[in-house]
């Protein structure tokens, strides 16, 4: 464990707490976590993990070295403008917030002759709360080699990490696995109800659900057939299996969901330009 690294987290919600829970004890202890964030309850459930709270940012903020913005997009702004006087020339500052693009995050965080570019933007998701996360990652040219690898290893912590090259990029990293936990969290309610629908109670339908879901995922992993293949072995000719592929693909479900991504990428252009400057 790198005793070395503290962590401001700035909005203590959902993904903030998720991410915490692969982080303390892997890569800092709790007394290294500082948490700000406007709601007292928030709070209230973090200090008990041992972790260091505040309403407002303060100088324990300026002692941490790695800070991560947690705050949902309409608010990040203000937030970053209440932090801003406490960041130091050796701050690094990591956004998970969905569509706010890093050069605005550099000119909110910086001034006009000296915009601030220690900045990783980073889309995760909540899986990591039990280390199974996905993250994209994209660095402004101002962060060294030394600062992606610290990003790197935290991200690691708590799942899968890849590196991208543009915010558009981060943009299709939220459709696909920032915000891709809750289409597979719906395909598995609709599972479970159509298990009910035909006799099974509602524990063996969630229990055969998720084990269905987790056994296909992991076969996929760990095959090194093509899903295509592995698809094609369930299918017999004639079968049940192709009744049901039958329906999904005439109504269009693969379609479905490339649409549904392509809502989540344009809600995340549309948030960019929002708060853009
Ligand atoms: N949830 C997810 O699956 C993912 C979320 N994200 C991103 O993470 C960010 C946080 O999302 P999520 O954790 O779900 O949101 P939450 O609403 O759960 O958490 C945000 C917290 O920040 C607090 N807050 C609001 N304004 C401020 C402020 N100025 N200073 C300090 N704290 C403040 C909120 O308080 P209050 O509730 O009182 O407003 C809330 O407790 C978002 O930008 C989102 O795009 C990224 C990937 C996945
Ligand atoms: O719904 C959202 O906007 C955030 C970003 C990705 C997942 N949750």
């Amino acid at each position: 464990m790198n005793q070395e690294l503290t962590i401001a987290f700035i909005g203590g919600g959902n993904m903030a707490s998720a991410l915490a829970a692969g982080l303390i004890g892997k890569r800092c202890g709790a007394h290294d976590v500082h948490v700000i964030d406007i709601n007292q309850a928030v709070l209230d459930r973090w200090a008990v993990q041992g972790t260091t709270v505040s309403q407002a940012p303060d100088d324990m903020l300026a002692r941490r070295r790695l800070w991560i913005l947690a705050v949902k997009p309409q608010y990040l702004k203000e937030a970053v403008m209440q932090c801003r006087p406490f960041l130091q020339e050796d701050t690094l500052v990591v956004s998970i917030a969905a569509g706010i693009s890093a050069e605005t995050l550099s000119s909110w965080l910086g001034s006009d002759d000296k915009p601030f570019t220690r900045i990783v933007r980073c889309m995760p998701n909540t899986p990591a709360l039990i280390g199974a996360g996905a993250s994209g990652l994209l660095a402004l040219p101002g962060v060294s080699e030394d600062d992606k690898t610290v990003v790197q290893q935290c991200m690691r912590a708590v799942g899968e990490v890849t590196w991208v090259d543009t915010d558009a990029q981060i943009d299709a990293v939220t459709a696909l696995s920032g915000s891709g936990p809750a289409y597979v969290f719906l395909f598995i309610e609709a599972l479970i109800q159509g298990g009910i629908k035909q006799g099974l109670d509602e524990d063996q339908a969630r229990t055969l659900a998720l084990a269905t879901v987790t056994g296909a995922t992991q076969l996929a992993a760990l095959s090194h057939e093509s899903l295509q293949i592995l698809r094609e072995r369930v299918t017999s000719k004639g079968g049940t299996t192709a009744a049901a592929l039958d329906v999904l693909q005439s109504q269009n479900f693969p379609d479905i969901v490339q649409q549904a991504m392509l809502a989540a990428y344009t809600r995340a252009a549309e948030l960019s330009s929002e708060f853009a400057q």
